[in-house]
């Protein structure tokens, strides 16, 4: 972590899922809870966030007060109404935070639009997708920068997302945000129900539900590791498993017959349509 990321103060909008993730990350990377702020209207959410340790707040525009570096952390439904509330109430203040926005699909020109102060500022915004497992500091997350982020905000930007995530990738275009929604935002969810179906086919062969969660599980982690680890490439992992004639040949067979390339093809291409889709119809494309 970047002393300039320590010493900032930050402030979520939102203190939902992917703020709780990204905040317990940073919390247990010993970053200082008193520079975090997390504003929210729920109060289940809000006390979520007050046992962790940070400062919470029901009002925006009090946790966003100061910030150097402001995470809009709300639904792509509410960011619009979030954005302009704040540059309302940036009108009197000489400087504005760095954005970052984790909004899927709301792009750079409607952030832009909604962020623009009475005087025709602009603040500086990137656009960041991460996922989930930031609460483990195991996050994959892509960025892309709006024109007029300078270096120092790139690093800080970065920063952020690197201290809780082990991939941090920026994009060289802002629609390939939309594709790394459909890959690393959304793909902690596909592995949790390729899980799921797992433990539910073992358990109906005959294992009991708590032996086949711990061995899917577990099976799920020691692939993830292999892959991060290994040098060589998934599909060579895949085929050192694969002994010829023998079980993981039959069940791979199985896949392909059922269709399993298109049915992942169409999965990641739906995701990431969704988020362009949510792009044009809540804002401007
Ligand atoms: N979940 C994920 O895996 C990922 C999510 N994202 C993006 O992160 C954003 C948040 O998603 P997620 O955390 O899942 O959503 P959540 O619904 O869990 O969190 C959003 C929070 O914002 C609160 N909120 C609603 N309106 C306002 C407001 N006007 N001001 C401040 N807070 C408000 C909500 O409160 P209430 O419930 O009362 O409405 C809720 O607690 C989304 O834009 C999503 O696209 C990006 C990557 C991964
Ligand atoms: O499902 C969603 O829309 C958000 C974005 C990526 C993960 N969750």
């Amino acid at each position: 972590m970047t002393s300039q990321l320590q010493k900032s103060k930050l402030a979520f909008i939102g203190g939902g899922n992917m703020a709780a993730a990204i905040i317990g990350g940073l919390s247990a990377k010993g970053i200082d809870k008193q520079n975090i702020w997390v504003s929210e209207p729920w109060e289940v959410n809000r006390n979520k966030m007050s046992e962790i340790g940070v400062r919470t707040t029901q009002s925006n525009v009090e946790a966003a007060q100061d910030a150097d570096l402001l995470v809009i952390a709300v639904k792509p439904q509410v960011t619009k109404g979030v954005c302009q509330e704040l540059a309302g109430a940036w009108a009197q203040r000489s400087t504005t935070p760095l954005i970052i926005s984790i909004a899927a699909g709301i792009t750079l020109v409607s952030l832009r639009e909604w962020l623009t102060l009475a005087d025709g500022r602009v603040p500086h915004i990137v656009r960041v997708m991460p996922n989930t497992p930031a609460l483990v500091g195991e996050g994959a997350s892509g960025l892309y920068a709006d024109k007029g982020v300078s270096s120092s905000e790139k690093e800080l930007a970065a920063a952020l997302l690197a201290s809780v995530s082990k991939a941090t990738e920026w994009v060289d275009g802002e629609e390939h945000i939309d594709v790394v929604t459909g890959l690393s935002g959304s793909g902690p969810a596909y592995f949790f129900a390729l899980v799921e179906h797992l433990i539910e086919s073992a358990t109906n062969l005959g294992l009991s539900k708590e032996q086949a969660t711990r061995l899917a599980k577990q099976t799920c982690l020691g692939a993830g590791k292999m892959l991060v680890e290994s040098t060589e490439e998934p599909a060579q992992l895949r085929r050192n498993v694969t002994s010829p004639n023998g079980t993981t040949a039959a069940a791979l067979e199985s896949f392909e017959t059922s269709g399993f390339k298109d049915i992942v093809d169409k999965a990641v291409k739906a995701a990431t349509s969704r988020a362009e889709e949510l792009g044009t119809t809540l804002g401007k494309s």
